[in-house]
């Protein structure tokens, strides 16, 4: 569904990814992990062509894809309603004739109904809760079905419900239509029940595979080039560089370790 080939991209000779290698099969869910800054913006434009690579390729199949770009601003006063949000979707940048109005309403309706979302459809869209209006961004996406599905930083300002309600969301999506979801986060807790794969990023370097097989210690280590603990408690994972004075330190040096917190 989706293969990345030695991608490398540079801004004015800065290298942001450099050698970024993975596939994903039909149906995945893999979270595109990695601190502020580590590039998963800039992975997710490259795939979508936004951004060309100076080396590498990438491979959708000639699949059209879907993407919710970060953070959205929607303004209060917008007239306009969470379904015609989603309506917006339909075009797109097609061209050619619409679609009559009596199937374009069955669409939005239907995916209005696969996000949950019919309870607000009328809403006007600024007035809705984030996660409301994540769940309109989603079907927004979606509405012309494509099989591979890019979120960038879904999670980010929600409150706990609602994230553990949009990532509950996106995997039944993703498992019940066949969905290939890659989804970015800087926090991978709330993505450990549902994610098949992960891609982790920092140092512009990737390492990707099941989470049992990427967020380990000496795994992790390798990828940052320092000594990098990994630590399970409570069903929460907590990766921390290991330093400073007095042992462990989560921020040194302002090394883009990303540290996820235990609440
Ligand atoms: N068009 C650009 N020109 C120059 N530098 C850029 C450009 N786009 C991104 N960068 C730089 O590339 C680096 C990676 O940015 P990117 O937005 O991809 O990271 P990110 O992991 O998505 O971060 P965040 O979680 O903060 O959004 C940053 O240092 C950023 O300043």
């Amino acid at each position: 569904m989706l293969t990345l080939s030695s991608i490398s991209v540079a801004f004015a000779g800065r290298t942001i990814l450099h050698n970024v290698d993975f596939t994903l099969a039909q149906g995945s869910f893999c979270g595109l992990i990695g601190s502020n800054g580590s590039g998963k913006t800039t992975l997710l434009r490259t795939i979508l062509g936004l951004v060309k690579p100076d080396r590498g390729t990438v491979d959708t199949g000639g699949h059209e894809i879907g993407y919710v770009p970060q953070k959205i601003q929607l303004d209060p006063f917008m007239p306009l309603r969470a379904r015609d949000v989603v309506a917006l979707g339909l075009d797109g940048n097609r061209f050619g004739l619409p679609l009559p109005s009596a199937a374009r309403r069955r669409t939005v309706d239907a995916m209005l109904t696969a996000v949950d979302a019919t309870g607000f459809a009328d809403r006007r869209v600024g007035d809705l809760s984030g996660g409301q209006q994540q769940r309109i961004m989603i079907a927004h996406a979606l509405v012309r079905r494509p099989k591979l599905l890019l979120l960038d930083e879904p999670l980010a300002n929600l409150d706990l419900r609602s994230v553990a309600e949009v990532v509950s969301l996106l995997h039944t999506l993703s498992f019940e239509q066949r969905i290939t979801v890659l989804l970015s986060a800087h926090d991978m807790n709330p993505l450990l029940p549902v994610m098949d794969r992960i891609v982790y990023l920092a140092n512009g370097s990737s390492v990707s595979g099941t989470v049992g097989e990427v967020v380990r210690g000496a795994v992790l280590s390798r990828l940052y080039g320092y000594h990098i603990d990994v630590i399970r408690v409570h069903g929460r994972v907590l990766v921390v560089a290991a330093g400073g004075e007095d042992g462990l330190d989560a921020d040194i040096a302002c090394e883009p370790v990303h540290v996820t917190q235990i609440r």
